[in-house]
This record gives structure tokens, C-alpha cells and sequence, in this order.
């Protein structure tokens, strides 16, 4: 019988504290400078392996085919990284705990991508660096090196250049507006501005800086829009990424659940604090292989 015990292990969100589009590659993709915050909330993964050779997603995503599912194209990448004589019979049961919303701008489908990767690597035995995962990650999406990393940090490039930061840890109360924006979407737009001036990171506060794709997405999702303005009441907020999620700052816990406890019935929401290390990296850690 099968362990019904399982170890799972955390797939954190992660918030843009300011997003800064500089300029755009040859390529189409746009030159960033952001402030992932990683999150302690998040959704869960846990893996059972075998020497099938199969890997399967015991809780499939509605709305997601397994082929898309970014869970098993980071298993299969894993995979075939490895020469034939160590990736034969590598197989998997992957079961997840979904509680990020999807296309929310807080990273849920990277991290989980990320989570794969890094504890896949341990309980496969492949023994392939952070380096090397990252960059396998990096041809998933673009938000996957910073989960692989594990720590908050200042980003440049498309994201995958990351200098992590120590943040003095606050409260954040994030709140889903029921749109879902697409990335690609919103940095096709021509009017989306392109050319915010480099900062320093030492000269980085957040009323200083700013998200270049926030007045676009409020402009066409009504719903963004209106989240942010309720949250603008009560603590400085902005929009995270592309979008839709939006996000309020609070320097103590019950602040943040305070004003969480007078929003309108039926708004999806989730408190969180900062974290200048994920709770995956602890974990694997604390692990013995
Ligand atoms: C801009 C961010 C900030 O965190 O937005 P969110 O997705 O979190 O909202 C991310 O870096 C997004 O990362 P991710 O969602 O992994 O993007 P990808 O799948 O790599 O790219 C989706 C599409 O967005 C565009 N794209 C993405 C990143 C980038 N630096 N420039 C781009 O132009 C490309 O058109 C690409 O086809
Ligand atoms: N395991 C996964 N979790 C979430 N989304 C996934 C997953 N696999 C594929 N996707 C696809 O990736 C899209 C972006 O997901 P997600 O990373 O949650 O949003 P964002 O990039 O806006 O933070 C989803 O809309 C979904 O179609």
C-alpha cells in the first residue's frame, strides 16, 4: 500500500513591488528592471517517483492540458537534460495543491515549474546545478530563474539577471480582480511604454518607482481598475506584473487582515508576508537525501 503520508513541498507566488520596462531586445521581449518579492503563501506540489518512465499529474489544472501544464514540461525538461543512461525509467506522480490564482501576475505556473525542477533534481539524483536549472527554467518562462534562485531580488534583463536583496519584511494583502490578463497581450500593445529611465538599486523606494503596465490593464480590465482604487483607501498598492492581481503594503499582520475583513463579499484575496528566502529552499535544506 502506498504511503498516504505525503511530503509536500511549498510553491510560493511572488509579487512585482515595481515593474520598469526599459527597452525591448531584438527578439520581441522587453528589457526589464523589477523587485520580486517572494511570498510565504503558495501552492503545494508533492512527488511520488518510480521507474516507470512515466510522469503523470495525479490533480490535473481544469482548463490547462497536461502537455501545457508547466508541472510536467519542467519534468520532461529535467528529463531530457540527462544522458539516456540516467533518464531511463525516471517516472513521477506529481500531485498539487492549487491555491495561486492562474494568469494572476504573482508567478504561480513558474513557481511551480521552479518547484519541479529543484525537487525532482534531488529525488531523481541528477545533481544539476542551480545555474543549469535556472536556465532550463528560463526556456519555460521568464519568471522561473528568480523561484529557482529562491530569493528576493532586483532583476534586469527579461528577469533572469537577479541580485538578490534583503527587504524588511511587511504585510501584503493581495487581492484577485476575476480577470485574467495575458502577458504576451499586454506587451504586444503599442502603446505600452518602453522607455523608463535605469535605476539604481540604491535609489529604489516604492513611491519612487512604479508598474509601466498597470494604467494600460486598468485602462481595458474595469475589474483591475476598481480593485486598486478600494485598496488605494487604506495603504499604498499597485498592480503585480501584467496583471490582474493588485496589491496592498502594511507593516503589521492585522493590519493587513483588518482591511481584508471589509471587502466586498466575494472578492478572492490572500494575505502574505514578505520573505527574503522561500520556504521551498528551507525545506530542501532541512531534507536528507
Ligand atoms: C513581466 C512578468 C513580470 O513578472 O509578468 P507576469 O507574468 O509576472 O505578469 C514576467 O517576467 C513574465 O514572465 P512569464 O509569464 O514567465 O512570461 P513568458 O511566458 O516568458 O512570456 C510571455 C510573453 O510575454 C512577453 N514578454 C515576457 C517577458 C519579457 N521580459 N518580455 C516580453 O515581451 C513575450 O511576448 C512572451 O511571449
Ligand atoms: N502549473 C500551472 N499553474 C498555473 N498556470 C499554468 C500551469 N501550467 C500552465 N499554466 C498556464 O500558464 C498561464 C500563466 O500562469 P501563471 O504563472 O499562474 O500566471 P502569471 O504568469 O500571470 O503569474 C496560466 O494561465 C495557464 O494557462
Amino acid at each position: 500500500m502506498n504511503n498516504p503520508i505525503k511530503n509536500w513541498w511549498p510553491s510560493p507566488a511572488k509579487l512585482n513591488l515595481f515593474l520598469h520596462i526599459n527597452g525591448r531586445y531584438k527578439n520581441g521581449y522587453h528589457q526589464l528592471q523589477s523587485l520580486f518579492q517572494i511570498l510565504d503563501y503558495g501552492d503545494e506540489l508533492a512527488f511520488d517517483v518510480n521507474a516507470s518512465g512515466k510522469i503523470t499529474l495525479a490533480d490535473p489544472i481544469s482548463g490547462v492540458v497536461d502537455e501545457d501544464n508547466l508541472i510536467i514540461k519542467a519534468a520532461l525538461l529535467l528529463k531530457q537534460s540527462l544522458p539516456a543512461t540516467q533518464s531511463n525509467g525516471l517516472g513521477c506522480t506529481i500531485h498539487l495543491r492549487k491555491r495561486l490564482p492562474m494568469g494572476g501576475g504573482i508567478g504561480g505556473g513558474s513557481s511551480n515549474a521552479a518547484t519541479t525542477l529543484l525537487v525532482l533534481n534531488k529525488l531523481w539524483g541528477c545533481h544539476l546545478s542551480a545555474e543549469k536549472l535556472a536556465a532550463l527554467g528560463l526556456t519555460l518562462g521568464a519568471d522561473v530563474p528568480i523561484f529557482i534562485q529562491g530569493k528576493t531580488a532586483f532583476a534586469e534583463g527579461v528577469g533572469e539577471k537577479l541580485q538578490p536583496v534583503s527587504l524588511p519584511t511587511k504585510t501584503y494583502l493581495i487581492l484577485f480582480p476575476d480577470s485574467h490578463v495575458s502577458t504576451a497581450e499586454i506587451f504586444s500593445l503599442a502603446e505600452l511604454p518602453r522607455n523608463t529611465a535605469k535605476i539604481d538599486f540604491s535609489d529604489y523606494s516604492f513611491a519612487n518607482t512604479h508598474n509601466d503596465c498597470q494604467q494600460l490593464v486598468c485602462d481595458r480590465y474595469p475589474n483591475v481598475a476598481k480593485a486598486l482604487h478600494w485598496l488605494l483607501e487604506y495603504a499604498p498598492s499597485r498592480m503585480t506584473g501584467t496583471g490582474a492581481c493588485v496589491f496592498a503594503i502594511f507593516e503589521h499582520h492585522q493590519e493587513a487582515l483588518d482591511v481584508q475583513a471589509l471587502l466586498p463579499k466575494g472578492t478572492t484575496s490572500f494575505v502574505a508576508n514578505g520573505v527574503n528566502t522561500s520556504l521551498l529552499h528551507s525545506q530542501i535544506q532541512a531534507q536528507i537525501y
